[in-house]
């Protein structure tokens, strides 16, 4: 798992660090870690560094400093470097020396000749022949938006951006942003990954992320929270053994659905089929479609004679009236693990005795999307979302899995995975009725709750993104990708699954030929 940690852990890493390693030190480090990838980005751009232009936005702290430190570096490599100065008084002095004893010149941003916009000329004219932007405007220390020269700096650039330690103007801790914020081809950050580099809008600003060793990793606290890569969906993701037959892969309860709406049923049960290698029971009134889109479930028409199951997927078109209220609170009865989506959540905002239909040690996931979860919670998620699907996953004793382009998973215990889609092809009607079988299916199969969330995530957004760029095994590939509805994220799910295990495979060949 990769770990993510808060501007506070990582401030108070900091000091620990400082204590043992020079200020300056870590300074240059951090600044030689994003010269490097400068020098990979104009190579990559333009063919070399020698002789290209590299301007470099200068805030009012360190993040400036690594800017003016980069920019020196860059000038031993023979870039012309200009660094544009947004609080001159303020700048990291010994940074500014550095850069001009390797040859590099400063302006301010609002110098003489400004024009209508307060941009001084020598600054416009650095940004206009740029062949790179450096933003050090702000880093760790970053509140709001970008102030509005820096915006209107930021506004003018037209080639590629690396942002050092995060993109100026996106909140650190959310990933949010609420004004003028840069967007990066690249940003360099050190010891470890922030919210913002994985949260909400952040996550694109961001750009490709690389963190650079500077010493501080070890020095880092657990962290806040994690993001599951896909070689541990691929190696955790439960296939049959030798010893295992339908039964001991896991039997998943699937009550989703209505006569006037059967699509729900059919997606959901298929997600549920297409998941896992056990039995599909389904329970509803949709059980003719079902047996038809899926001849391998056995479908009754009520969950009381659905028979044995390990666990319940229950919510997509359920409805809110005492038909579905009846199928939840039987579900929760039964004391084995549940994954309740859509109407199911809105059943227990309405009544609240609905909880305590719930057998305590039976684990709940609750799948909201931020409508849903503002129904649950009184409110909406608001801007800090880790925060929000924490809190009530530990009031409710739940799993809270907060759907979205970035997905928050919180376990009532705190620990929170993230799952940063990178694109949004699931954005359509019917995908989270996909999602409600994958996590039924997972829960049935023995995995534990968040991993589960986790895992289905993960596969969820992947088929999504391979289904849209034709990349399911049957032609039609497409860089560019088209839209999607949810039968063609469901019909992808084996070629998640199988791209997931083909990463695991190809990591631990080598690690087993290196042993
Ligand atoms: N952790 C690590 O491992 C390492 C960390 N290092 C680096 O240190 C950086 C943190 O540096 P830092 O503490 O000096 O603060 P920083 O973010 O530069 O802000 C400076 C000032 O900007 C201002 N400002 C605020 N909001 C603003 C806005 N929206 N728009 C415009 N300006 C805004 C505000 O000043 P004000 O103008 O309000 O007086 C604020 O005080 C960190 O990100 C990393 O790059 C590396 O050097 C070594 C390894
Ligand atoms: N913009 C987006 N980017 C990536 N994934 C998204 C986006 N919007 C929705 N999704 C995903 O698609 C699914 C939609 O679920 P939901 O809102 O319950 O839809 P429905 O009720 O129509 O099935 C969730 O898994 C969610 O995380
Ligand atoms: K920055």
């Amino acid at each position: 798992m990769q770990g993510v940690w808060t501007p506070d852990q990582v401030r108070s890493a900091e000091h620990r660090l400082f204590a043992r390693v020079p200020e300056p030190t870590v300074m240059r480090r951090a600044a030689f870690a994003v010269a490097v990838q400068c020098a990979r980005l104009l190579t990559e751009r333009t063919g070399g560094v020698a002789g290209r232009r590299v301007a470099l936005l200068v805030g009012a702290g360190n993040n400036g400093g690594d800017a003016l430190w980069a920019g020196a570096f860059l000038r031993r490599r023979g870039a012309g470097v200009t660094a544009v100065l947004l609080a001159p008084d303020k700048a990291h002095e010994a940074g500014l020396e550095g850069l001009r004893r390797a040859g590099g010149r400063a302006v301010p941003a609002e110098g003489a000749n400004a024009d209508t916009a307060g941009i001084g000329s020598e600054a416009a004219d650095a940004l206009e022949r740029a062949d790179l932007v450096v933003d050090g405007i702000v880093g760790l220390a970053a509140r709001g938006p970008l102030r509005p020269v820096a915006a209107e700096l930021v506004r003018r650039v037209t080639v590629p951006l690396v942002s050092v330690d995060l993109p100026s103007g996106v909140d650190p801790m959310t990933g949010s942003v609420e004004g003028p914020a840069v967007s990066a081809d690249l940003t360099v950050t050190f010891g470890g990954l922030k919210p913002c580099h994985v949260l909400g809008a952040g996550a694109v600003r961001s750009g490709e992320v690389v963190v650079a060793g500077v010493g501080i990793t070890e020095e880092l606290p657990e962290p806040e929270f994690a993001l599951l890569d896909a070689v541990e969906v691929g190696e955790g993701w439960p296939i049959p053994g030798p010893e295992d037959d339908k039964y001991s892969t896991g039997v998943v309860g699937v009550a989703a659905g209505s006569a006037t709406y059967p699509g729900a049923a059919v997606l959901a049960t298929g997600a549920a089929v297409r998941a896992t290698a056990g039995m599909v029971r389904y329970a509803g009134p949709a059980a003719d479609e079902v047996r038809s889109a899926w001849p391998e479930v056995v479908a009754t028409g009520s969950v009381g004679d659905a028979g044995r199951v390990q666990a319940w997927s229950v919510g997509p078109g359920i409805g809110t009236g005492s038909s579905g209220r009846d199928v939840l609170r039987f579900v929760l009865e039964s004391g084995r693990p549940v994954c309740a989506d859509a109407d199911s959540i809105t059943l227990f905002a309405e009544d609240d005795t609905m909880w305590d239909a719930r057998d305590p040690d039976a684990p709940l996931v609750l799948t909201p999307h931020a409508g849903e979860f503002a129904r649950l919670a009184g409110e909406g998620p608001g801007a800090d979302r880790v925060a929000a699907a924490r809190g009530i996953a530990t009031s409710c004793n739940a799993f809270l899995l907060l759907k979205g382009n970035t997905t928050v998973i919180a376990a009532p215990d705190g620990r929170v995975l993230v799952n940063d889609a990178r694109q949004a092809w699931s954005a359509t009607a019917g995908s989270g009725d996909v999602l409600t079988g994958l996590i039924g299916a997972l829960l049935a199969a023995g995995v534990e709750p968040l991993l589960a969330c986790g895992y289905a995530t993960h596969v969820h957004s992947l088929a999504a993104e391979l289904a849209a760029h034709g990349k399911t095994g049957d032609g039609g590939r497409s860089e560019a990708g088209a839209p999607i509805g949810a039968s063609a994220l469901l019909a992808a799910v084996p070629a998640a699954v199988r791209a997931v295990r083909d990463t695991a495979l190809r990591t631990a060949a080598p690690r087993a030929a290196a042993s």
